[in-house]
């Protein structure tokens, strides 16, 4: 899968989130921080990958921020992507699940690098939830 990966800077788990995604089998674009030359500022690196996501140049995202909430927020004012601050597996499992979330926001300061490898085994194997009522929650989305 082609995943788009952001922080606005490479402290705490950023860069293992690429070398994480790639090892296991991803092409994975970046940007901000984690790309010489773009500016790495959280709102306009998070926009840069939840653009991708939303305009078709991948099919995932992850944005990272120092704690994860603008980010997150950064991504969520982009049409069509459902961000979600994930802290640990449980979380990322019921947001693939239940939000069909396509971009994954991290805090650089909070996530360790066990805790990134189990939310991202979570994050990738997730589906989401065929459920009529978790569908109707998700399609209202669209409509807020
Ligand atoms: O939501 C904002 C993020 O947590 C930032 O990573 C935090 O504000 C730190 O940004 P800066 O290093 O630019 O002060």
């Amino acid at each position: 899968m082609r995943i788009s990966v952001a922080a606005d800077s490479r402290d705490g788990v950023a860069e293992r989130v690429v070398s994480e995604l790639r090892r296991r089998g991803h092409e994975v674009v970046t940007h901000g921080a984690l790309d010489d030359g773009e500016r790495d500022d959280w709102a306009w690196a998070c926009e840069l990958a939840a653009r991708d996501v939303s305009e078709g140049r991948a099919e995932q995202a992850v944005v990272c921020c120092w704690t994860g909430t603008g980010a997150s927020i950064a991504a969520n004012k982009v049409p069509g992507v459902r961000a979600a601050l994930c802290v640990d597996a449980y979380t990322a499992d019921g947001a693939r699940k239940w939000n069909d979330a396509n971009v994954l926001a991290l805090s650089l300061r909070l996530t360790s690098e066990v805790v990134l490898d189990e939310i991202l085994d979570a994050w990738l194997a997730g589906r989401p939830s065929t459920d009529p009522a978790d569908v109707a929650n998700v399609a209202h989305l669209d409509a807020i």
